[in-house]
């Protein structure tokens, strides 16, 4: 890998909190309550996110929801001496400005954007925050996935849609020339299958950790052992030849 492309590699591994770019890292999102950060914590997750301020998302919280939220994953991985995975905040078509007082206010690591922001935005937000961004991307055609390899966002996330538990055609992620990650229908029974397919830089989940729509404890636990076993046999993301 070379260029810009180490670069947004490099950055994002950083805003991550990662001490190593290898193997393929995994992020719980749409936590809500204080139990489901709880049980991130205990689950050892390399990020978490969280959706902020998104009408008609059933996972939205407040900013000052993240906030507080946030604080608490900080001091209870201090308290229990786990790693303190990375806080993303999951915005959708907010104004840059707002995006980057929230990434203050809540001390976020990492900005997701999941809406229609353009490379305009990308340059605004750029320049307000010095986290790294990562962009979603919905994808139905070798085009979406085209589209977003052009991002110039640190990180790209390829997803069948938006936290609805629907998982795209994942031969469509294969040959990517630049570290993804990969969301869209996620879960324990098909993790391992859908990094072995498409070898992502790591996996977004949300619905698939859930029971009756709430965060499930054990659902979190499985897939990210599921996530470490495969990732120690088969990696995470690699250049295609
Ligand atoms: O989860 C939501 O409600 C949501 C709302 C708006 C934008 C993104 C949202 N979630 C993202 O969707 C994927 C997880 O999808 P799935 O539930 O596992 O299929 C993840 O990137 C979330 O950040």
């Amino acid at each position: 890998m070379a260029g810009a492309a180490a670069t947004r590699y490099a950055g994002v591994a950083g805003g991550m909190g990662l001490k190593d770019a290898l193997g393929c890292k995994v992020k719980l999102c749409g936590l809500k309550r204080e139990q489901d950060v709880d049980a991130a914590i205990a689950a050892m997750p390399d990020a978490v996110g969280f959706i902020i301020d998104v009408p008609g998302s059933r996972r939205s919280v407040s900013a000052e929801r993240a906030a507080e939220l946030v604080e608490r994953l900080r001091s209870k991985a201090d308290e229990t001496g786990h790693e303190k995975p990375c806080a993303v905040g999951v915005f959708v078509n907010q104004p840059a400005q707002t995006v980057a007082d929230v990434v203050r206010q809540a001390v976020l690591d990492v900005v997701q954007l999941h809406g229609e922001e353009d490379a305009q935005y990308i340059d605004r937000l750029h320049a307000l925050v010095e986290v790294p961004i990562m962009q979603a991307f919905t994808v139905h055609s070798e085009g979406d996935v085209a589209h977003a390899v052009e991002s110039s966002a640190d990180m790209i996330l390829l997803d069948a849609g938006s936290g609805d538990g629907q998982t795209f055609d994942w031969s469509l992620a294969q040959g990517v020339r630049r570290p993804f990650m990969l969301a869209g229908g996620l879960a324990a029974d098909n993790v391992t299958r859908a990094i072995a397919a498409t070898h992502p830089f790591g996996v977004d989940l949300s619905s698939g950790i859930e029971t009756d729509g709430l965060k499930d404890p054990s659902k979190m636990s499985s897939v990210v052992a599921a996530v470490r076993e495969t990732a120690g046999e088969v990696g995470g993301y690699r250049q295609p030849e």
